[in-house]
């Protein structure tokens, strides 16, 4: 259990100062509760650290592929955040909401001309290129249009996290950006010095997500400023901002022991100054891209408990009213998450249980091995830290609506994303 959460006197589970069950009631289920005074508070842990180890020169833009609604874009903007959008969708999203253009960053292995069109004509603020043939449609288009457009590479710092192998990106084995140990980077960069739209102003790595160690930051960040180095020294190019991406790992279950991000901050702001300082370059402009570390915990998903089924000497298996559809992360990555039955959340986990999900699929689970308070059908059950890669993730495979997002704070609720209707799953039906 984490901060947000209590238990009541009727000894339901309370996440924010709002009772579950009475959600469970209101808003129907399978249903995605957040709680916005966490997501701020995280928003701010991130601002602050920022000012202590960078005198305030950085951002911290959300990486909104964790969450993304318009309604948690005008939260981080009035948390003095920016964003990282990945799809011409999120920006649409972003800029509805009325985020600022120029505080975007567009990432992608394989933007289209349409998205790199759209993002150039809403005067998006940085394009992180992904590869060559991206850079010279970039050019071209903003050549047409008139227009510059400041630019960053994606560069693979060659850093291996130990995370999930599909949440790797770091290694020189991925489809995202510019090897730097092959000098495809540097030659990127020798590129750009010859454009006249695109300008080059900074770097960019992502190593992967779920990551604990801090490590492996603290390399990549040293390899990109040695690049940099690199860049003024061969390509005349005086590059003035690191771009560290995200990837800090979060608490789901008892085995998880993230480092906190003050401290894991402290660490890699060190290793940022002390390879600027030997490269002879000013510390640059620092900006993190944290997804899940902003959402990923203060999310919930309720379900109501349908079917039990006991295999004697195999495993009880508790179905639920959802499943891979509002979270296919157990079946993608086998992630573990605690579970909790809501309207009994004061008593102990004495039962061990596989919840599965409600579609036409055995891998459809949510988790094996659960603990779980005794559990019967009718029952709420809570599946805890799901605030990030959840709703972002959602399918209606076997037509199965998306819930509803509800966000809470003080006790109260609202709606912010409204449950998917029968006639949703039919719209685009000719
Ligand atoms: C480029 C980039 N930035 C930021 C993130 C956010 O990562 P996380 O949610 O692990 O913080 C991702 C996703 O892994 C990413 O691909
Ligand atoms: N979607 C993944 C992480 C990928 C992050 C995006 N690069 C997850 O649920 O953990």
């Amino acid at each position: 259990m984490n901060e947000s959460f209590s238990v009541n006197r009727e000894g339901h589970l309370t996440i924010g100062g709002a009772d579950t069950v009475a959600l469970a009631r209101e808003y129907g289920t399978p249903l995605y509760v957040m709680d916005e005074g966490m997501i701020r508070d995280n928003c701010r842990r991130y601002r602050r650290a920022i000012d202590e180890f960078y005198g305030g020169r950085g951002i911290a833009a959300y990486a909104s592929k964790a969450f993304s609604c318009k309604e948690i874009y005008r939260i981080v903007q009035q948390e003095g955040m920016g964003v990282d959008v990945v799809s011409e969708g999120e920006l649409y999203t972003s800029l509805l909401a009325g985020f600022p253009a120029d505080k975007i960053f567009f990432h992608g292995n394989n933007k289209s001309e349409g998205e790199l069109q759209f993002a150039i004509r809403q005067r998006v603020g940085y394009i992180v290129v992904d590869n060559l043939r991206e850079l010279h449609t970039l050019e071209h288009l903003l050549e047409r249009e008139g227009q510059e457009m400041k630019i960053l590479l994606r560069v693979k710092p060659g850093v291996d996290a130990h995370t999930h192998q599909f949440i790797r990106t770091g290694q020189i084995d991925s489809k995202f950006g510019f090897a730097l140990e092959t000098g495809e980077a540097l030659a990127a960069a020798r590129e750009c010095a010859a454009l006249r739209r695109a300008r080059l102003v900074g770097l960019h790595c992502h190593i992967g997500s779920q990551i604990f160690e801090v490590e492996p930051f603290c390399l990549a960040a040293r390899r990109l400023i040695g690049l940099m180095g690199q860049i003024r020294r061969e390509c005349g190019l005086e590059l003035g901002m690191l771009n560290l991406g995200g990837g800090f790992g979060i608490k789901y279950t008892e085995e998880d022991d993230p480092v906190p991000y003050e401290r894991f901050m402290e660490r890699v702001s060190l290793a940022i100054h002390e390879a600027a300082a030997a490269e002879g370059l000013p510390v640059p402009y620092v900006v993190l891209e944290p997804g899940r570390s902003i959402v990923g915990r203060a999310g919930i998903t309720l379900y109501t408990v349908g079917a039990r089924k006991e295999i004697p000497g195999v495993r009880t298996y508790l179905s639920v009213d959802g499943g891979m559809t509002d979270n296919p992360r157990y079946a993608l990555y086998q992630s573990k998450y605690e579970a909790i039955v809501a309207n009994r959340a004061g008593e102990p986990k004495t039962e061990t249980v596989t919840i599965a999900g409600r579609c036409c699929e055995s891998g459809d689970l949510l988790a094996e091995g659960a603990k779980v308070q005794p559990c019967s059908p009718g029952d709420i059950l809570a599946v805890l830290s799901t605030g990030a890669y959840n709703y972002s993730m959602a399918s209606n495979y076997n037509r199965v609506p998306r819930p509803a997002v509800v966000m809470v704070k003080d006790g109260k609720s609202r709606v912010v994303v409204r449950r998917e209707s029968l006639d949703d799953l039919v719209r685009n039906d000719l």
